[in-house]
């Protein structure tokens, strides 16, 4: 018989909630490696492809799938109905439910909001992929399958980070929300009404929004402060009432796809230089502080050749690579369905998508009456994606390098990103609350490519700076109660 004073001890050392220990922590995530890869494994299956459709139901699941993972945890989970999308054809289609989740709502520390996505890029093996796409293949410790790396191992981590305080009985040094939407990938739709409807509830108590959406320079752990905007275009040009025969009627036709070839040759020039007046006038100039922050970021232009398989790149030397990868921006024409062309402007500060929209649209119109044809151009923006900027020094980014020199034993690169997170300028305008950027994912992930990856190390890794990093944004000084 249990005498009264050792049951009381027993229920004591039970419900006593332990505070952070690095070591306990990260041996856990160590001993869980083997299930955060099977949760990986269940998440890459499900094709949550939200270009297509088609897999609208599969983007439904996924994110019901990602609520029931948090429910689990005993989070306060919603699924926010965000509206429908119209498609091209005037046919409406219900919108993936936005995630949101709270763990934590004690007012002595701070809010911290990771936002993430689970929606990825199409993906075939017959596009090139050595194994297929959905079925997580695990070759030398690199896990491949589409969404690994973009955006779900890291959106896992994050969760698995959560859990790890759980399942330890540590106290969570902060209270983490999530917020996971499914439509990243085609440009945010419905989440910044979202956003701005839940302004004062949801986001109220939130101080601080973090995105783990992009990935490292090199072998070396960085911290992002920047991403581009994207405006991507559709360019249609009509012409004859039906398709006709090349040698039937070629001679004599005025051809549509001669007209928008035409047009799309007048938007960058073959040494990059964008030919839309307007465009390279309003990009913020280089400072020489930001010049000197390129220098000492370690990046070997030859090894980033190789790694796509190039002998020359626009600009030889690392500076200028970086800034027009990063900070200059660009045009890229991804390609042509019929005699509709899609092509995209990333943009950058100081320059604002509706301006650009403008810009484009009377460019290419202006381009097209020079050549005098009878046909008709239609060009629409269909995402106006805004760049956004976050400055380094801030309390939050000190917070991430501390985090990152306890895990990684490293300072950590300080890099933008070419790439475009729609929703991270609108959290900063319409929340007014900081972003940091901690990307967890590898610099040859092939995001968005054929063979996309996640490593276990970063994956393993990255969860203990996850929840290292909370930890670490405790300590900042908190100045409203
Ligand atoms: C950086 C992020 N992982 C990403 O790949 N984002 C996409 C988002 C996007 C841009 N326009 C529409 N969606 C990207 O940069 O292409």
């Amino acid at each position: 018989q249990m005498t009264f004073p050792l049951v009381l001890s027993i229920l004591l050392v039970t419900t006593t909630v332990r505070a952070f220990q690095y070591t306990d922590l990260a041996q856990y995530i160590d001993s869980h490696e083997e299930e955060y890869v099977e949760a990986l494994r269940d998440w890459v299956a499900i094709e949550s492809d939200s270009a297509n459709v088609l897999k609208r139901p599969d983007l439904h699941r996924m994110m019901e799938a990602t609520a029931q993972k948090l429910r689990q945890m005993g989070g306060a989970v919603e699924l926010v109905d965000i509206g429908e999308q119209e498609l091209p054809d005037g046919q409406t289609l219900a919108l993936p439910k936005v995630v949101s989740a709270q763990f934590g709502n004690d007012t002595r520390k701070h809010t911290v909001c990771v936002y993430g996505h689970v929606d990825v890029q199409p993906a075939k093996k017959e596009d090139g992929w050595a194994t297929d796409p959905y079925n997580l293949t695990d070759i030398n410790g690199n896990l491949y399958g589409r969404g690994a790396s973009d955006n779900k191992a890291p959106v896992l981590a994050w969760i698995h980070a959560v859990e790890a305080y759980q399942a330890l009985n540590m106290e969570l040094p902060v209270n983490v929300k999530f917020v996971i939407e499914g439509m990243e990938e085609t440009g945010s739709n419905g989440l910044d009404v979202m956003i701005v409807a839940q302004r004062d509830t949801f986001f109220s108590d939130v101080d601080y929004i973090i995105i783990s959406d992009c990935g490292w320079l090199s072998r070396r752990p960085a911290l992002t402060y920047g991403t581009r905007g994207n405006c991507y275009f559709t360019a249609e040009v009509q012409g004859p009432k039906q398709d006709l025969h090349s040698g039937v009627y070629g001679g004599v036709v005025i051809e549509p796809m001669t007209d928008l070839i035409g047009i799309l040759d007048s938007l960058i020039s073959p040494s990059g230089t964008i030919l839309v007046p307007g465009i390279r006038e309003a990009v913020a100039p280089l400072s020489d502080e930001e010049w000197k922050m390129y220098q000492d970021i370690q990046f070997d232009v030859d090894s980033y050749k190789n790694k796509i398989g190039v002998d020359q790149l626009m600009y030889n030397n690392k500076v200028d690579v970086l800034a027009h990868l990063w900070r200059y921006p660009t045009v890229s024409i991804h390609g042509i369905e019929g005699v509709t062309a899609k092509f995209s402007i990333r943009q950058v500060p100081n320059m604002d998508p509706q301006v650009v929209k403008n810009q484009v649209t009377d460019y290419l119109h202006s381009v097209f009456a020079k050549r005098k044809s009878p046909n008709k151009l239609k060009v629409t923006m269909v995402i106006g994606a805004k760049p956004w900027l976050a400055d380094t020094e801030h309390p939050l980014y000190e917070a991430g390098k501390a985090a990152v020199k306890r895990v990684f034993d490293t300072d950590p690169d300080l890099i933008r990103e070419g790439g475009t997170i729609p929703i991270a300028k609108t959290f900063q305008d319409v929340t007014g609350k900081d972003i940091i950027m901690m990307p967890i994912g590898g610099f040859d992930d092939g995001l968005h490519s054929q063979n996309e990856k996640m490593s276990r190390y970063n994956y393993i890794e990255g969860t203990k700076l996850f929840v290292t990093f909370l930890d670490e944004v405790s300590k900042i000084k908190k100045t409203s109660v």
